[in-house]
C-alpha cells in the first residue's frame, strides 16, 4: 500500500493567518486540497477561532434556539431538531452578539480557506476564488438536535450534500456526524476548537468533480450502515446536540466574470440555472432564496441513497425523499 491509501480520510490541518499578505504555504494548501479530493472533508484549526470562543458561540446558538421567541426558529419537519437560518449579519446581531462575532470570524476563515484552495489547485491567481465570493452570500445555520433517549432513533440529520462553495461547521462534540466514504458511513472525529470543512456541489462541479461534495448525516442508533459504534450513538441520543454550519455561496453574478475555460465545470453544475436559482432548487424549491429547510440531492446522490436503503441494522432507513 502506498501513503495515499494509508492517509487519514479526514485529517486535521492547521491553517495560519496573514494569507492576504501572500504567506499561504504551498504544503498546507496541497494537504487541504488533497483531503477535499479524497474524502471531501477535513478539520482545520485557525488562530482566528479559539476553542473558548467556539464554545461561547455554540452556547449562544443553543440559548437562542431554546430560550428565544423568533420567527427564524423552525422545527424541522422530519429530523428531531430545531434550527434557524441567519442569512445576514443583521440576523446574527439580532440573535446574539456572540453569533455576530462568530459570523465575522467565519468570513475571515472562509477567505483563508478559499485562498488555500486556489494555491493548492495551482491556480495562477491565489485570489481567484476569494474575488468570486466577495458579495458575502454567507449564511449561518444554528441547529439544536433534541435528545430522544431511544435506540430506534435513526438519522438526527438526514443524509445530504451541501450545495454552495464551502461549509465550515462547529459542533459541540456530541457524536453522530458521519460521511459517506468508500461505501461506508464513517464518523467525523471531534477536535475541540477545530472546524469541519466540506465542499458544496457548486464548487465540486466547478472543479469538475476534483474536489468532492460528500454525502453526510448525523446518525442515530438506528441509522443504516453506520461505522460509529452503536453504544456511542445510543449515548449521544441521550444528549441535545448543537452545531453551527456556515455556508458560503459564490457571487450571484459569477458567470459573467469567468472566462469560458474557468466557466465550463460551473456551467455544467448549474445546468442552465443562475447561482441563485441553483441554491433555491437544492434547498427544496423554496421561494425564499437561502432557505435550506428542504435538503435536496443531485440525481446521482439520490440513486446512491436508493441503493443504500436496504436495511441492515434495524429501524426505518430514513431514506431520502
Ligand atoms: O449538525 C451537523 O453536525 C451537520 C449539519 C449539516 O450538515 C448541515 O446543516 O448541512
Ligand atoms: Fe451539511
Amino acid at each position: 500500500m502506498n501513503n495515499r491509501q494509508h492517509a487519514e480520510p479526514i485529517p486535521l490541518i492547521e491553517i495560519p493567518v496573514g494569507l492576504n499578505h501572500g504567506t499561504c504555504s504551498k504544503d498546507t494548501s496541497k494537504a487541504l486540497v488533497h483531503a477535499l479530493q479524497e474524502s471531501g472533508f477535513l478539520l482545520i484549526k485557525s488562530p482566528l477561532l479559539s476553542p473558548e470562543y467556539q464554545i461561547k458561540a455554540l452556547e449562544a446558538a443553543r440559548h437562542f434556539l431554546r430560550h428565544t421567541k423568533s420567527k427564524l426558529i423552525v422545527e424541522h419537519p422530519e429530523d428531531p431538531k430545531v434550527y434557524a437560518m441567519l442569512d445576514s449579519k443583521k440576523d446574527c446581531k439580532k440573535a446574539s452578539a456572540d453569533l455576530y462575532e462568530y459570523m465575522d470570524i467565519m468570513e475571515k476563515i472562509k477567505v483563508d480557506v478559499l485562498m488555500h484552495l486556489a494555491v493548492g489547485l495551482d491556480m495562477k491567481d491565489a485570489n481567484f476564488f476569494t474575488k468570486l465570493h466577495d458579495e458575502h452570500n454567507d449564511t449561518l445555520r444554528v441547529i439544536n438536535y433534541h435528545k430522544t433517549c431511544s435506540e430506534t432513533t435513526a438519522n438526527r440529520c438526514k443524509e445530504h450534500s451541501d450545495y454552495g462553495s464551502i461549509t465550515l461547521l462547529s459542533t459541540d462534540g456530541v457524536s453522530g456526524l458521519e460521511i459517506f466514504h468508500n461505501g461506508n458511513w464513517i464518523p467525523v472525529p471531534y477536535v475541540k476548537g477545530a472546524l469541519v470543512v466540506n465542499i458544496g456541489t457548486l464548487l465540486s462541479g466547478w472543479t469538475k468533480g476534483d474536489l468532492k461534495a460528500t454525502l453526510h448525516r448525523v446518525a442515530g442508533p438506528a441509522s443504516l450502515h453506520s461505522q460509529t459504534p452503536k453504544e456511542t450513538l445510543i449515548e449521544a441520543c441521550k444528549h441535545t446536540r448543537t452545531s453551527i454550519a456556515f455556508f458560503a455561496d459564490p457571487n450571484h453574478s459569477i458567470s459573467s466574470k469567468l472566462s469560458s475555460e474557468e466557466d465550463e465545470g460551473l456551467k455544467e453544475a448549474l445546468g442552465g440555472m443562475s447561482v441563485a436559482d441553483y441554491i433555491e432548487w437544492r434547498s427544496g424549491g423554496s421561494s425564499k432564496f437561502h432557505d435550506r429547510s428542504g435538503i435536496g440531492f443531485t440525481s446521482n446522490e439520490r440513486d446512491m441513497l436508493d441503493d443504500l436503503s436496504r436495511p441492515c441494522r434495524g429501524g426505518n432507513p430514513n431514506a431520502a425523499s
